[in-house]
């Protein structure tokens, strides 16, 4: 089906994802895996020979957000949960290892993971994994609710802004405990020893982990929980359905309201981690960016409608069957040069702040004058930067940039470039795509955090990327 903006509006934005366990791919088993050269180098590095057409089809990853705040959740849960499809990221890998040293024991095999949670011994997870990632704080909830007491330290992740923890700690007192911050630390305990109380409570700002956070602690807390202003971002949605499998009561996920029933005990339960949005955001940006076509699944068309309206008004061709997407921006195809849009981030169903940074390369590739606003963070546009060095055409003032697209004849040029977070460093790879010779990138740790096999699935596309290993590092 080729898709119009209007095609997109009719589907429903909540329907569960279903996958027969028979039928989830093996995704990665017929990657090509590269053996990394080991070179002269200090830090990994991704090299690409720019200029290079993409075309086949790209097998899209569980979502990292999704599988984080999922695991997070096996805290509240008695028994063992299994969930299939959960993307190897080390983001993933730390997430596991912040569960471990609580005392959870999990076993892991081709992106299936066995949970059991019920050996937890200790409420204070290991503070330098915490630090390294976002999503390692939402353990604070769970670990609240079924234990009664947690020390968390301060959560780390992309640093794209001050990124407080205020509304969780608001959030928390709301439902009876007790909540201090100090030493870089969150120290939460039910009051008098209790459990957790429903209570109402309404976010100033609808934050994603905030809201599962809130929901995980309100799922195991007596009596009945209201939570206003939430996220509705699919990810919320799915922990609701992980929630909901595992006995919780939670009513109302998708919309901005909450209602929530505490129960005194979830059970263990088994699903599916749905694909992510982002990772098949950035490969439809890929394919746009190269003037390439390509499809990839499973991918839930409703998750990334917002890209692909602008993708549509750029002048890319995009069909939808089932859970494929086929995304064509070939001049031979679409008769001319890709047009430039406004994008203005915002929470779901806003135009997401994590695809910012790659939709701004293609920005500079498009006819014309863009402007991009990002209004989730206050610190995203790192990446201009080193965009800049490539020759791209973009003024900041704020957190608003202003693209110049391409001029007649010219090209984005290639240059030694540093990721600093992880969506602004895959921003540094597609244009690394698209720019004349071969571009250098490094700092890629960053993109690891939350991008499967990021080249190997390049490579399969037809893209010349090749992953530098230090000399002396383990492979
Ligand atoms: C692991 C994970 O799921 N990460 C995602 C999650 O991050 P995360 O859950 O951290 O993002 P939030 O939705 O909480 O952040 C949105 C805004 O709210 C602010 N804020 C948040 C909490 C709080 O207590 N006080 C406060 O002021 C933040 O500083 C930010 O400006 O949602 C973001 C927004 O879609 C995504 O970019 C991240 O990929
Ligand atoms: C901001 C992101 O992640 P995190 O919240 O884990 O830092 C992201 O995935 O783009």
């Amino acid at each position: 089906m080729a898709l119009s903006s209007s095609t997109l509006c009719h589907q429903n934005l909540t329907k569960p994802y279903f996958v027969s366990f028979h039928k989830q791919p093996h995704i990665l088993s017929h990657l090509q895996f590269q053996t990394p050269p080991k070179t002269l180098t200090l830090d990994p590095k991704f090299t690409i020979t720019g200029g290079c057409k993409l075309s086949g089809h790209v097998p899209i990853s569980g979502s990292k957000n999704s599988a984080l705040s999922i695991l997070a959740a096996t805290l509240c849960c008695s028994g063992t949960s299994k969930l299939h499809g959960v993307p190897n990221l080390s983001d993933t890998r730390t997430m596991a290892s912040i569960l471990r040293s609580l005392g959870v024991e999990i076993e892991a095999c081709n992106g299936e993971m066995w949970v059991n949670a019920d050996g937890v011994g200790s409420v204070q997870p290991c503070p330098e994994d915490i630090g390294k990632i976002r999503g390692g704080f939402f353990v604070i909830g769970p670990l609240l609710a079924r234990f009664g007491e947690a020390v968390v330290a301060l959560p780390g992740g992309c640093d794209i802004g001050t990124r407080p923890v205020d509304l969780y700690i608001r959030g928390l007192r709301a439902l009876g405990a007790i909540v201090e911050l100090g030493d870089g630390k969150v120290r939460a305990q039910a009051a008098n020893g209790r459990g957790l109380v429903g209570g109402r409570f309404k976010l100033d700002h609808p934050s994603v982990g905030a809201t599962e956070t809130l929901m995980m602690a309100a799922c195991m807390a007596d009596g009945v929980t209201v939570l206003s202003n939430v996220a509705k971002e699919p990810e919320v949605i799915d922990l609701a359905r992980f929630l909901t499998g595992s006995g919780a009561c939670v009513e109302g996920a998708g919309s901005d309201t909450l209602y929530i029933k505490g129960k005194n005990q979830l059970h263990g339960s088994e699903c599916i981690v749905p694909p992510d949005r982002i990772e098949a955001g950035t490969f439809m940006l890929a394919a746009a960016i190269t003037r390439s076509s390509i499809s990839m699944s499973p991918v839930i068309p409703s998750h990334v409608a917002c890209l692909i309206d602008k993708l549509l008004a750029a002048g890319c061709k995009i069909t939808c069957a089932h859970d494929t997407l086929e995304v064509s921006a070939v001049p031979d195809d679409v008769g001319h040069n890709l047009q430039g849009f406004d994008v203005r981030t915002c929470p779901f169903p806003g135009f997401p702040t994590d695809l910012q940074p790659q939709t701004m390369v293609l920005l500079t590739t498009c006819d014309g004058l863009s402007i991009v606003e990002e209004t989730v963070f206050e610190n995203r546009m790192g990446h201009v930067r080193e965009l800049q060095k490539l020759g791209a055409r973009i003024r900041v003032c704020g957190s608003t940039a202003v693209i110049c697209g391409k001029e007649k004849g010219s090209a984005l040029l290639s240059s030694h470039l540093v990721a600093k977070d992880l969506r602004g460093g895959v921003s540094l790879v597609l244009a690394g795509l698209a720019a004349e010779g071969v571009t250098e990138i490094s700092g890629i740790a960053h993109i690891d955090r939350g991008y499967e096999n990021l080249d190997a699935k390049l490579r399969l596309l037809g893209a010349d990327i090749k992953r530098l290993i230090p000399l002396g590092s383990p492979l």
